[in-house]
């Protein structure tokens, strides 16, 4: 069986910026120890809540090669186990006696594997992000891989139609149970055998380290940015966004521009209202929207004095010419 040729397996390395705060470690402690046991995992939470990052993250701390699976709707098993794909031709010309001339020619189907079987037969971590993504037939070859741990290997003619996984393999899920769109409901045997651990957004702690690991700035900005993003989280109706990608965007905008977080500073406000989107949070007072008035009051909560924009002289243009006339004259002189 051949290795396909854009198979891509990664080495992880513990990412310099990746934050392991106590609410972190906690989780990421448990996560290794069941995959140790022979467990697969399974990161559940909303949008934004860390889970990519934690299984990368979880897969670097098991020292294996990883490859990575995105779900995806259009999946086939064969997308994640492989097929044939074209067909090896062999031909044999035999001239030893040089008076006879023995001729032998013989095609088979060529198999592929893809990245399933790839990670079964190599033992490599496997991480499936946002597996509910793909449809629960895709998935059945999961059953017998996590269970009996048996890759059966559809269409096979040659050996015995199935793979004996490797004992170092071992597999992190990822899915948002709050999602709705472009996602299937998982077979319950699949869920049956893995470890579910159930995240949600990160600790005020947490989300202000990793905005700061994200962006550079200092603890005061950071936490003024995180604070009014949580503090909208909360208004709005499944408390889902904005999520930290927000804080990071606020914040890595709010680096760029020299770390001005001020509620007084018409550009700072504008940006909060790109970033923050008022739409995530459908809340309505006598059928009025009223997201852009709690918006404005919280930025006003946690954004006024904490770092003005530095007062610059504006050049006065009068002044300007006058001294460009003068120097001209004493040029001349
Ligand atoms: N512990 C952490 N340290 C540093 N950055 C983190 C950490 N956890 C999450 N992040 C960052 O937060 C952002 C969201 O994380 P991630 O993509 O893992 O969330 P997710 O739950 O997979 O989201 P989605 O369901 O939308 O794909 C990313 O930019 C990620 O790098």
């Amino acid at each position: 069986m051949g290795q396909a040729e854009n198979l891509t397996v990664l080495t992880l390395d513990k990412k310099p910026d990746f934050v392991e705060s106590a609410f972190i470690q906690d989780i990421m402690q448990r996560a290794v120890i069941y995959i140790k046991a022979g467990y697969p995992v399974h990161l559940s939470g909303p949008a934004g809540a860390g889970k990519t990052a934690l299984a990368m993250h979880v897969a670097a701390q098991l020292n294996r090669q990883v490859i990575l699976i995105h779900g995806d709707d259009e999946f086939g098993s064969s997308d994640l186990v492989g097929e044939n794909n074209g067909y090896r031709s062999t031909k044999l010309i035999d001239n030893y006696v040089h008076s006879v001339i023995k001729k032998e020619e013989s095609v088979s189907k060529q198999w592929v594997d893809n990245r399933l079987t790839s990670a079964c037969k190599y033992g490599y971590t496997l991480i499936y992000d946002e597996f509910t993504r793909s449809r629960p037939e895709a998935n059945n070859v999961l059953l017998s891989v996590l269970e009996e741990r048996l890759l059966v290997l559809p269409n096979v003619q040659v050996g015995e139609g199935y793979l004996k996984v490797h004992p170092k393999f071992n597999a992190i899920f990822t899915s948002n149970p709050e999602e709705y769109a472009g996602v299937h409901k998982t077979q319950d045997a699949l869920i049956d055998r893995m470890i579910t651990l159930k995240l949600d957004h990160h600790d005020a702690e947490t989300e202000i380290a990793i905005t700061q690991a994200k962006s550079g700035l200092p603890l005061k900005q950071a936490q003024a940015i995180v604070g009014m993003i949580r503090e909208f989280r909360t208004i709005g109706v499944n408390n889902a966004r904005p999520t930290i990608r927000a804080c990071i965007m606020l914040a890595r905008i709010v680096a760029m521009r020299g770390g001005v977080v001020d509620a007084s500073d018409a550009m700072f406000r504008k940006m909060c209202h790109d970033v923050v989107n008022i739409d995530c949070v459908k809340v309505s007072h006598d059928s009025q929207a009223f997201g852009l008035d709690r918006l404005n009051a919280i930025i006003d909560k946690f954004c006024t004095a904490v770092v003005k924009p530095m007062l610059v002289p504006v050049p006065d243009p009068e002044i300007q010419i006058l001294k460009q006339k003068r120097g001209r004259r004493s040029a001349c002189a």
